[in-house]
């Protein structure tokens, strides 16, 4: 198996979809009608592409290597490198086999946390005025993330400039990379670990979707291609890489159910009690079941407001390149690998905004025929 057989089959792969959708930065997306053209566009507008074969390609040495990985490690350096591409014209190289030092990872991860526990810290004010404890690491971690914005101004600013909105502060440049960055790089990683996660977990899904895309590539696929998709929203009706978002109340309101609300107080849904309520899926909803998405071979969709990962239509604005980037990770993973966690390895949350592993997922890997 090399490069070349895997950027091959990706390009196969994506050309025999009915429909491509790229993603271009600050810009409307491109559908693409015409599977001819796929390798050049996948080339030339979507960097997430070249990325998924570097993953892959360091995969296939750390199975030679017969080492164990933390993959959501990687997942997460893949997804930074491409958002920073994709979003601010930046190739930052985190994703190489010697692991390069990550600060900007380590400072955002690190205030995440920080702000998170917050909420729940009763000394927080306390620490604030005496600059003391986590507030001094929040502190240094805002001073590395501001750095390396501030660092990726210039190339914001010219497509700001090509949009024509030349009036940008620094202060909204910096907002802009940062909301990019959590978006980009913090719900597709964790995304694709869990469902890794799953995969390994109940190995005759994995299975599955590897004769599926086998069948793919030898032209016996059925005619509808949703190879890999079920499998991701499963994943986020279980594990939802937001799973709980916090609105502020602006003003006083009523919910329907006759809630009083007050100004200046906070309402939050909860995305990751929504995805297991029995109320909602039925008796499995504890369940990893991709097949609940399929009805007469049809992919089902749901209201948003009982698959709530995405909060509601139209409100997240990279759902489409999400899907794209995970099917693509997913496709070239699970086509050319098998994972095994490494035993006695735990599998825990972090406390922070995004549904994150705790000691990450460690694992090895075999290669796949
Ligand atoms: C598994 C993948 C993803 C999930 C589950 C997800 C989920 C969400 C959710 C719940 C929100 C609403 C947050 C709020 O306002 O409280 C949101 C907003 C947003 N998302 Fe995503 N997201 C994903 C991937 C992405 C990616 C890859 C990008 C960009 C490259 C992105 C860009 C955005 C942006 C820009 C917003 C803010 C929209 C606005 O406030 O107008 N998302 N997303």
């Amino acid at each position: 198996m090399n490069y070349d057989r895997m950027h091959d089959w990706l390009v196969n792969y994506f050309s025999k979809s009915k429909t491509i959708v790229v993603p271009m930065p600050f810009t409307t997306y491109t559908y693409i009608a015409d599977p001819a053209n796929v390798e050049h566009v996948l080339k030339t507008n979507f960097n997430n592409y070249p990325k998924a074969l570097k993953l892959s390609t360091i995969l296939c040495q750390v199975s030679f290597l017969n080492h164990e990985i933390d993959m959501q490690e990687l997942l997460m350096r893949m997804t930074l490198d491409s958002i920073c591409k994709v979003g601010f014209g930046v190739e930052i190289g985190t994703l190489a086999p010697n692991l390069p030092e990550n600060s900007y990872a380590h400072a955002f991860d690190t205030a995440n946390i920080i702000v998170t526990l917050r909420f729940i810290d009763p000394l927080r004010k306390i620490k604030k005025m005496l600059s003391i404890g986590s507030e001094v690491q929040l502190e240094k971690s805002i001073k590395v993330i501001d750095d390396f914005t501030y660092s990726v101004k210039q190339d914001i600013l010219s497509r700001f400039i090509e949009l024509g909105e030349s009036n940008a502060t620094d202060k909204s440049l910096k907002d802009v990379v940062l909301n990019f960055a959590i978006a980009g790089r913090d719900t597709t990683a964790p995304t694709l670990s869990w469902a890794i996660y799953m995969f390994m977990t109940h190995a005759h899904v994995a299975d599955k979707l590897y004769l599926e895309l086998k069948k793919f590539e030898e032209n016996r696929a059925n005619e509808e291609h949703f190879l890999a998709s079920i499998e991701i929203t499963e994943t986020l009706r279980l594990y939802p890489a937001v799973p709980q978002d916090p609105k502020g109340i602006l003003e006083d309101d009523v919910l329907p159910d006759g809630t009083k609300i007050k100004a200046g107080g906070m309402v939050t849904y909860v995305p990751y009690s929504v995805g297991r309520m029995e109320y909602n899926w039925g008796p499995d909803a504890a369940s990893f079941v991709p097949e609940r998405w399929f009805k007469d071979r049809v992919l089902k969709t749901e209201s948003p407001f009982k698959f709530t990962a995405f909060q509601d239509q139209g409100i997240c604005l990279g759902k489409d390149s999400a899907y794209l980037q995970m099917r693509m990770g997913l496709a070239i993973l699970c086509r050319f690998y098998k994972f095994n966690l490494v035993p006695d390895h735990v599998v825990k949350y972090r406390m922070m905004t995004i549904l994150s592993m705790a000691y990450g997922l460690k694992l090895t890997i075999e290669r796949r025929s």
